[in-house]
């Protein structure tokens, strides 16, 4: 998988040589590429911004550098294998479903706007290239989309098959698939009691039909607590 980030801030994105990432472009897994988007303006100031047509308050990115970098980065023929995300506020719900699409994809080019956002001819264009992702992490404005392409990069690449060491633990959480859209139960480690706090007993008991029933009863107790908008009528009744 080939990730690139277009961006005026690239260094946002030397922190993937870190961690679990890191070992995924050692491993050859995923090859990620930054760059700034400066590099395709012409005048002195290495302009990327003007004033919104129609009015308003703050900038907007120019498309000219867009169009420029999108020519030399993934090139001027149209090709639908290439996935453009674009996060935005106005964007579609990034989920862990997007992620799982996005996890077999050969080739992803993030385009991380700031100020008010880009002219919205850039995704225009792009719809009319690649395939185009407008995605929203959540309901609250973030300065620029770097943050948002960094979260959907870890997202998506522990989903590709080889990256995470252990793939059943990838089945077990909240949002897979197996977990019938319910939160991921309580986990407890080692020491059994600590700061007089217990693990609870049944999970030390060894009986792991008990085991699996509390886990189960927990993810419904949490889920309808904090997330009643992932609990349908179809699974209450369900569980
Ligand atoms: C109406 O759009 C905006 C209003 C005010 C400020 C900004 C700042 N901004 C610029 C580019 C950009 C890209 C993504 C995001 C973003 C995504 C999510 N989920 N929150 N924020 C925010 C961005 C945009």
């Amino acid at each position: 998988m080939r990730l690139d980030y277009l961006s005026i801030f690239p260094g946002y994105f030397d922190v993937l040589g870190i961690s679990l990432l890191g070992k995924a472009a050692v491993n050859g897994l995923v090859d990620v590429y930054a760059h700034d988007l400066r590099d395709w303006t012409h005048d002195r100031h290495r302009t990327v911004d003007d004033t919104p047509c129609g009015g308003g308050a703050g900038m907007v990115m120019k498309p000219d550098p867009w169009g420029e970098a999108f020519d030399e980065i993934i090139g001027t023929e149209p090709d639908p294998s290439v996935h453009v995300v674009f996060p935005s506020p106005s964007g579609e719900p990034f989920t862990q479903s997007v992620a799982h699409d996005l996890s077999s994809v050969e080739r992803i080019v993030f385009c991380c706007g700031r100020y008010e956002g880009i002219d919205h001819r850039v995704i225009d264009y792009a719809r009319s290239m690649w395939t185009v992702h407008e995605v929203s992490l959540g309901d609250y404005v973030l300065n620029g989309g770097e943050v948002a392409a960094l979260a959907i990069t870890e997202a998506v690449v522990r989903l590709v098959p080889g990256f995470m060491g252990n793939p059943q633990s990838l089945a077990e959480e909240s949002f897979s698939a197996g977990q019938d859209g319910l939160l991921e139960y309580p986990l407890f480690t080692r020491p059994v009691s600590w700061r007089g706090l217990d693990v609870p007993e049944v999970l030390m008991s060894g009986h792991h039909g008990r085991i699996a029933k509390w886990r189960r009863d927990e993810s419904i107790r949490l889920t309808r607590e904090r997330r009643p908008d992932l609990t349908d009528s179809d699974v209450s009744a369900r569980h």
